[in-house]
C-alpha cells in the first residue's frame, strides 16, 4: 500500500457539551491554561505525520475557532466546517468537505486534548497497512449487561474482560473507505447514526479489518463537569519521555546558564573552561557553559542577555543556575531567602527572557533537589513559569519544559537530553531515577 499518503487531522468540535452544562461548547473551555480545542490543535500541528487539519465546530462558534487558529498559527488547519446535529452527522460533513484525492482521515474527538503524539504516530504508521485503525484500551472494571426488571435492574452477563476494550479516538481509515462505509449508512432507511465512526465501518463493511493501536488512560473524554477537573490534573503529570541515543544532539548547539546542576556532567564531557566544547554526555553537541566564574550571573539579567548574544543562535538554552535549599522557613536567614528567589524564580525569568531572541527548539529549566517550603515554592515557581511560558511560546515552535533534578548528575543529564529532543512542552518532569 501507498505509504506516502497525506494524512489528515479531523477535529470532531460540533457538539453542545450538554452533560458539561457549561452555557457553550465544552471545547471553548480553558484547561491548563488554554482552551481544550486549542490543546488538541496543538497536538495534531506538532504531529509531523499530520500534513493537514480540518475542524468541524458547533454552528455559530467557528469565528472564535478561526480566533484560536490565527492566533496560534496553527497553519496545517485547511477549513473550519459548521458541524452537523450528531457526530455522525459531523464525520458525514467532514468526508465531504475532504475533496477526492486519497487520504489518510484522522477522526480524533476535539474533546479528548490529552492525546499523546505517539499514538498519532502508531496510527499513521499502521494506516501503512491497513485500511482501518482504532485506539483503544483495556477495560479495567468488570462489565457487564443490565437487565431492566419492574423492582430495578439486575445484572444480566458478566463479560470477558480480556476481550474488552475501551474505544477512544482517533479512529483513522483510508478516505475511500469510511466514505464508501457513510454512503452505504446515509443510505440506509435503517441507519440510526451511532457514537462512533468504527462502528459505522464495521456495520457497512465488515470486510475490513480494524486494525487496534493501544492507546492511553491519559487520552481521557471531557464528558461530565468532573473530567475538567480531571484534566487539569493530567495536564500537570508529566508525559513519558522518550529516550534519546549517545548521538541525539548531534549537530545542535546548547547553552546552558549555570554549573549548579550540569558542572559535573559537563566536565566528563571533557570541559575546559568557558569555551565551546564538545561533550559527548549531552548526545554530541556542541554545549557552551555560562557560568558564574565567567561573569554570568542568573539574578543579574544584563549578565544572561549578553553571554547568550555573544553565543547567537542555539538550539536549546539549559537553565542550570538554581541553587538548591533546605531546611525550615522560619529559621532560614533573610539572605538565603533573597539567594534561593533570585538565582532559582529570578534567574529563571531572566534566562527565558535573555534566550528568547536566540533559542531555536527548546529552553529548559531544571530544578536542583532540595526540600523544604522556601525550595517548594521556588520549584512551584519555575514550574509554573514552564506550563505558562509554553503555551506563550508554542506559536514559534519553541518548546520549554522542566526537570525536576536529583541527586545524580548523569541522571539529570540523560533526563535532560531525553526532554530536548522529544516533542514536550508545557511539560514538569522528575528525573528517570530507573536509569532506563
Ligand atoms: N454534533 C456533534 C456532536 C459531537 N461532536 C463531537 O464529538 C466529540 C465527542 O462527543 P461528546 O463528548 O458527546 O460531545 P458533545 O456532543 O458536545 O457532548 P454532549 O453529548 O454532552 O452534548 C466531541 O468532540 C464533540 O464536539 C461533533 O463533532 N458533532
Ligand atoms: C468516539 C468515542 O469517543 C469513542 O469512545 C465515543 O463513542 C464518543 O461518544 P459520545 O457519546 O459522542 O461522547
Amino acid at each position: 500500500m501507498n505509504s506516502r499518503l497525506r494524512s489528515v487531522g479531523v477535529l470532531l468540535a460540533g457538539g453542545v457539551g450538554q452533560r458539561v452544562g457549561a452555557g457553550r461548547p465544552k471545547q471553548l473551555i480553558e484547561v491548563a491554561g488554554r482552551t481544550i480545542i486549542e490543546h488538541s490543535l496543538a497536538v495534531f500541528e506538532r504531529a509531523p505525520e499530520i500534513d493537514e487539519v480540518v475542524v468541524l465546530m458547533t454552528p455559530g462558534y467557528a469565528g472564535r475557532v478561526r480566533e484560536i487558529v490565527a492566533a496560534g498559527g496553527y497553519r496545517k488547519v485547511s477549513k473550519v466546517v459548521d458541524g452537523g446535529a450528531t457526530r455522525t452527522e459531523s464525520t458525514w460533513r467532514a468526508l465531504q468537505a475532504l475533496g477526492d484525492t486519497e487520504c489518510n482521515v484522522l477522526l480524533h474527538d476535539a474533546v479528548r486534548p490529552l492525546l499523546e503524539p505517539r499514538i498519532i504516530t502508531e496510527c499513521v504508521r499502521a494506516l501503512e497497512t491497513h485500511e482501518a485503525v482504532n485506539v483503544a484500551i483495556p477495560s479495567s472494571d468488570t462489565i457487564f449487561t443490565a437487565v431492566a426488571r419492574d423492582d430495578g435492574e439486575v445484572i444480566g452477563e458478566v463479560l470477558d474482560r480480556s476481550r474488552l476494550r475501551r474505544s477512544q479516538t482517533p479512529q483513522c481509515f483510508r478516505l475511500s473507505v469510511i466514505r464508501r462505509a457513510y454512503e452505504l449508512a446515509m443510505a440506509d432507511p435503517g441507519f440510526a447514526g451511532g457514537t462512533d465512526d468504527c462502528g459505522v465501518v464495521l456495520r457497512y463493511l465488515p470486510e475490513v479489518p480494524i486494525h487496534l493501536v493501544a492507546g492511553s488512560e491519559r487520552n481521557i473524554k471531557v464528558t461530565h463537569p468532573a473530567d475538567l477537573h480531571i484534566a487539569e490534573l493530567l495536564f500537570e503529570l508529566p508525559a513519558p519521555v522518550p529516550r534519546g541515543g549517545d548521538d541525539a544532539l548531534a549537530g545542535q548547539v546548547v547553552a546552558v546558564v549555570g554549573d549548579t546542576v550540569m558542572g559535573g556532567l559537563v566536565a566528563d564531557g571533557g570541559a575546559t573552561g568557558g569555551g565551546a566544547v564538545p561533550a559527548k554526555t549531552w548526545g554530541g553537541a556542541v554545549v557552551r557553559m555560562l557560568t558564574r566564574a565567567d561573569g554570568v550571573r542568573a539574578e543579574d539579567y544584563d549578565s544572561v542577555a549578553k553571554a547568550l548574544g555573544d553565543v547567537g543562535p542555539v538550539d536549546h538554552v539549559v537553565f542550570a543556575a538554581g541553587r538548591g535549599h533546605r531546611g525550615g522557613l522560619a529559621s532560614a536567614r533573610g539572605e538565603t531567602v533573597a539567594d534561593a528567589v533570585a538565582a532559582g524564580h529570578l534567574g529563571a525569568l531572566n534566562v527565558a527572557r535573555a534566550a528568547r531572541p536566540h533559542v531555536r527548539r527548546s529552553l529548559l529549566f531544571q530544578v536542583p533537589p532540595g526540600s523544604g517550603a522556601l525550595h517548594a515554592s521556588c520549584a512551584a515557581a519555575v514550574a509554573a513559569l514552564t506550563r505558562a511560558l509554553a503555551l506563550e511560546w508554542a506559536a514559534d515552535g519553541i518548546r520549554v519544559n522542566c526537570v525536576n533534578t536529583g541527586a545524580s548528575p548523569a541522571l539529570a543529564a540523560q533526563t535532560s537530553l531525553d526532554i530536548l529532543i522529544s516533542d514536550l512542552s508545557g511539560q514538569v518532569i522528575d528525573v528517570r531515577v530507573d536509569g532506563a
